[in-house]
């Protein structure tokens, strides 16, 4: 009699074929303005998907803000990890790594859900600021990869900091904030401390020019740093089957028994959500897509695509290191950047 026990497969086989870059013009020219500003700037906060901490991590970045004072913000923590996961039976296992490996650079875990969180990091704001003996107000700039929540951030310390509402838009799809602003107030100064007011500048997402692992580009597009155009939807819902099946086979048990054929859990979403065309043709590209958009909200499964291992951020610049993109591979990267740019353009 054949076994019954369900094996999820061991690794995902990502086609060469996926783009890898998805370089735009206004992230060039987000990066040249940020780093000709950085000059005015006492604080750099940036931000990375507490989902994907070593993917979301942009080597752009380590050259721009070398030698400047950085906080490194985890978003959407709470997208991370079921309620009553193992992380509660271990309090702090993840995050004592992920900690360890930006030592002696402060990292701090946030959920734009929990007002804690924004004041942990306004209480590191104001260390920063305490540091300085300008009497002027005080700049900082927050940064990171499309997508990975600085608007929200920005609004929700403006919100906790000085009771004012929401200053920066905000949105499901990458490339919202497009230009650098001229700062929102995040903290208000007080003559009798001495304390300055300070000023958070909100920059658009940036992304890597040239993305070496098939795997890492799925990766950032599910978590919605990519437009979703840009890779097919069953692709990507194939990918998070791969996901959700290492994590836990039964998230998804509303729609499905266990199983590693995308095709056959995408006929069933169709088939149980009503996404059916006239003649009762099932829509597929749809149902991927619905079963993406859950995922993003933490309605089909909270866990990490990135493994988080004590030397996991070693290997990680190991590899990085190793596949650096040989000159020809980075005009290749860039002449397809543009074209995706002029394929987005005329989906707008
Ligand atoms: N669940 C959850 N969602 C979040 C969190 N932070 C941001 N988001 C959502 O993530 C999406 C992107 O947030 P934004 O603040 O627009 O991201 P951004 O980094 O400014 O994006 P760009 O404009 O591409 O630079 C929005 O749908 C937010 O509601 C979080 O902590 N938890």
């Amino acid at each position: 009699m054949a076994s019954r026990t369900f094996l999820p497969r061991a690794v995902f086989s990502a086609t060469d074929s996926l783009p890898r870059s998805y370089f735009l013009g206004h992230h060039r020219s987000g990066l040249e303005k940020m780093k000709s500003m950085l000059g005015s700037v006492d604080l750099v906060i940036e931000c990375r998907d507490c989902r994907i901490p070593l993917t979301s991590r942009n080597p752009l970045f380590e050259s721009a803000l070398a030698g400047r004072e950085r906080l490194i913000v985890y978003t959407k923590q709470d997208l991370c990890f079921e309620e009553n996961s193992l992380r509660k039976l271990r309090p702090g296992g993840t995050e004592r790594i992920v900690r360890q490996w930006h030592d002696p650079t402060p990292v701090v875990f946030s959920s734009i859900q929990h007002e804690k969180d924004a004041k942990r990091i306004l209480s590191r704001v104001e260390e920063s600021v305490q540091k300085s003996d300008s009497f002027m107000p005080s700049r900082m700039m927050v940064v990171g990869m499309p997508n990975v929540g600085k608007s929200s951030l920005l609004n929700s310390l403006r919100k906790v900091g000085v009771g004012k509402g929401k200053a920066a838009s905000t949105g499901a799809q990458p490339g919202i904030t497009r230009k650098i602003g001229t700062g929102v107030k995040i903290l208000e100064g007080d003559e009798e401390s001495g304390r300055k007011d300070v000023y958070l500048l909100d920059t658009p997402g940036v992304f890597i020019p040239y993305v070496p692992d098939a795997e890492a580009m799925l990766k950032l597009a599910l978590c919605g740093s990519v437009k979703d155009s840009i890779i097919s939807p069953v692709t990507l819902a194939d990918f998070l089957l791969f996901h959700m099946n290492r994590n836990d086979p039964t998230i998804y048990n509303d729609y499905s028994g266990p199983t590693n054929d995308i095709m056959g859990m995408l006929e069933s979403v169709a088939k149980k959500t009503g996404r059916l065309r006239k003649g009762g043709d099932l829509e597929i590209d749809a149902s991927a897509m619905w079963m993406i958009k859950r995922w993003q909200r933490g309605q089909l499964g909270k866990f990490m695509l990135d493994e988080v291992t004590e030397d996991g951020l070693r290997r990680h610049l190991e590899a990085e290191r190793g596949a650096l993109p040989s000159y020809s591979q980075a005009v290749k990267a860039e002449k397809l950047a543009r074209r995706l740019k002029s394929r987005t353009k005329q989906l707008q």
